[in-house]
């Protein structure tokens, strides 16, 4: 039997159960799993706990819940652990290929009050729209969710996988992937051992309509500076303009880091970055895409470039830093004329090839306490990295990348094009290396998700064909030569 009469039954099934797959990814988005938040932490277990669960059902074995110990400074509760790597193995024979499928668990915060139009973590099913509105729905619930559904799909029909598989899943991926690296290192000649392939599904096509395969992720270097001054919190009537004021000593820095259009101003940052040859230039000449999509996305007509290349550039193969927050200033609605006591400002620079993590750190740590030098205040600094997480950019044109493309043109009925990612999945380049293995990127939401935003969502369309595109990889990828 061919592979495409395999998948017929394959994709009528995974149609059937369209409203229990539903259901599922509702059950997901419920728990509140945030790593990024410490009093959270016992939800992102339970989604963990839920993870394990559907996978007994679905037959999984050799579950192992891998506990990675007390997470590190810097963190608030200095007893908080980690929440658990969910291994699990899928079928175990020696003639099959084995596939490992890596996703996260944990998602972004969210909040109603942060701008959502509904409860983010309640799953709005809106059939009209094509839509399923709710954190994690594409990032990375969704895809999750997605390969589950697979397996329930093939259970329900009695139809026997095509390869053997090895399940990954974290809870900390939104927070640096904290100690998956050390887990992977030591599993990689034991529970990983013999893993062909490893997939990913935790990206998104470029726009709206074309479906993509990925190769290349940048990395993600995360900083804080923390100031600190008077005491306490004070009445800026009685000590505005006769103390120093953390908050304006820390504007000032942050202003030092990047200009309006987006130039990393830290002395030898840019000096690192790869030259762009004339063959990378000719790679963006058929990808689809312009700017109109990229507004789109950003719900705004605020782009720095007007041209493909320049922002696919830009997103792919140039660094980026982003200032994204204060904690300990006043935020909230209102006047309060107060002057925050200790404040500490949050910015990350996404790197790229050839990049040097460790040069990056001490150019950038180096030039913000130089920044502060020159304020002369007599207030405090402490800056340093929060987590890291390298870039990686790999071969598009292997056998898992060709499997990824036929499943894609079966179920899409068009061939995807292949793309960087400006976004990270720091353990990409760790599987690689310690398992020896290529890794794909294979993704299930459009480029206007809205992942780490308000009103995040996946389609409907994009949920359940992207369950078949995933089915499909493990039968083509299967059916090639072991
Ligand atoms: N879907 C992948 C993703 O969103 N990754 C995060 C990873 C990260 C790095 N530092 C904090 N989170 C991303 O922001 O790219
Ligand atoms: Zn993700
Ligand atoms: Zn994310």
């Amino acid at each position: 039997m061919s592979v495409e009469e395999t998948l017929n039954p394959l994709f009528k099934k995974i149609q059937e159960l369209k409203p229990q797959f539903i259901q599922r990814l509702a059950d997901a988005v419920a728990i509140k799993s945030v790593s990024g938040d410490e009093t959270l932490r016992p939800e992102v277990v339970k989604m963990g706990y839920f993870l394990k669960s559907e996978l007994e059902k679905l037959g999984a074995y050799d579950i192992q819940m891998k506990d990675l110990g007390i997470q590190p400074p810097p963190v608030d509760n200095p007893k908080l652990n980690l929440p658990p790597v969910v291994l699990s193995r899928i079928g175990n024979d020696p003639a099959k290929k084995t596939v490992l499928i890596y996703g996260h668990y944990d998602v972004q915060p969210a909040g109603i009050e942060d701008g959502w139009d509904t409860e983010p973590f309640e799953l709005v099913v809106k059939e009209d729209e094509d839509k399923l509105v709710g954190r994690g729905s594409t990032d990375d619930k969704g895809p999750v969710m997605g390969w589950l559904n697979v397996l329930q799909a093939h259970k329900e029909l009695g139809l026997e996988l095509p390869v053997n598989i090895i399940t990954c899943f974290e809870g900390m991926e939104e927070s640096g992937s904290i100690g998956l690296d050390d887990l992977i290192a030591q599993e990689a000649e034991t529970y990983f051992k013999g893993v062909d392939a490893v997939c990913i599904s935790d990206n998104y096509w470029l726009g709206t309509k074309k479906p993509v395969l990925t190769y290349g992720l940048r990395g993600c270097n995360y900083y804080q500076i923390i100031i600190n001054g008077p005491g306490a919190d004070l009445h800026s009537g009685i000590f505005g303009g006769v103390i120093h004021e953390p908050m304006t000593d820390l504007v000032n820095v942050l202003s030092k880091l990047v200009d309006v259009n987006g130039n990393i101003l830290i002395p030898g940052v840019n000096e690192m970055v790869a030259k762009v040859t004339p063959e990378e230039s000719k790679l963006y000449d058929d990808i689809d895409f312009d700017v109109t999509e990229l507004n789109l996305a950003s719900g705004s007509d605020t782009a720095i470039y007007q041209s493909k290349k320049e922002i696919l550039m830009h997103r792919w193969r140039f660094p980026s830093l982003s200032i994204h927050g204060v904690e300990g200033a006043f935020s909230g609605a209102g006047a309060k004329t107060v002057i925050p006591a200790k404040v500490s400002g949050k910015f990350s620079i996404r790197t790229v090839p050839d990049m040097d993590s460790a040069k990056l750190d001490k150019l950038v740590l180096d030039f913000v306490n130089a920044e502060f030098a020159k304020l002369n205040s007599k207030n405090t600094i402490h800056a340093e990295l929060i987590h890291d997480g390298d870039y990686w950019v790999s071969d598009p044109f292997n056998e898992s990348f060709t499997a990824a493309s036929k499943a894609t043109e079966l179920v899409w009925g068009v061939k995807p094009d292949l793309t960087r990612e400006g976004g990270s999945i720091p353990i990409s380049l760790t599987f690689e290396k310690q398992l020896k293995t290529s890794v794909l990127l294979l993704p299930m939401g459009r480029g206007n998700d809205g992942a780490h935003s308000i009103n995040e969502k996946v389609n409907i369309s994009n949920y359940i064909e992207g369950t078949k595109t995933l089915g499909a990889y493990l039968h083509y990828f299967g059916a090639s030569q072991k």
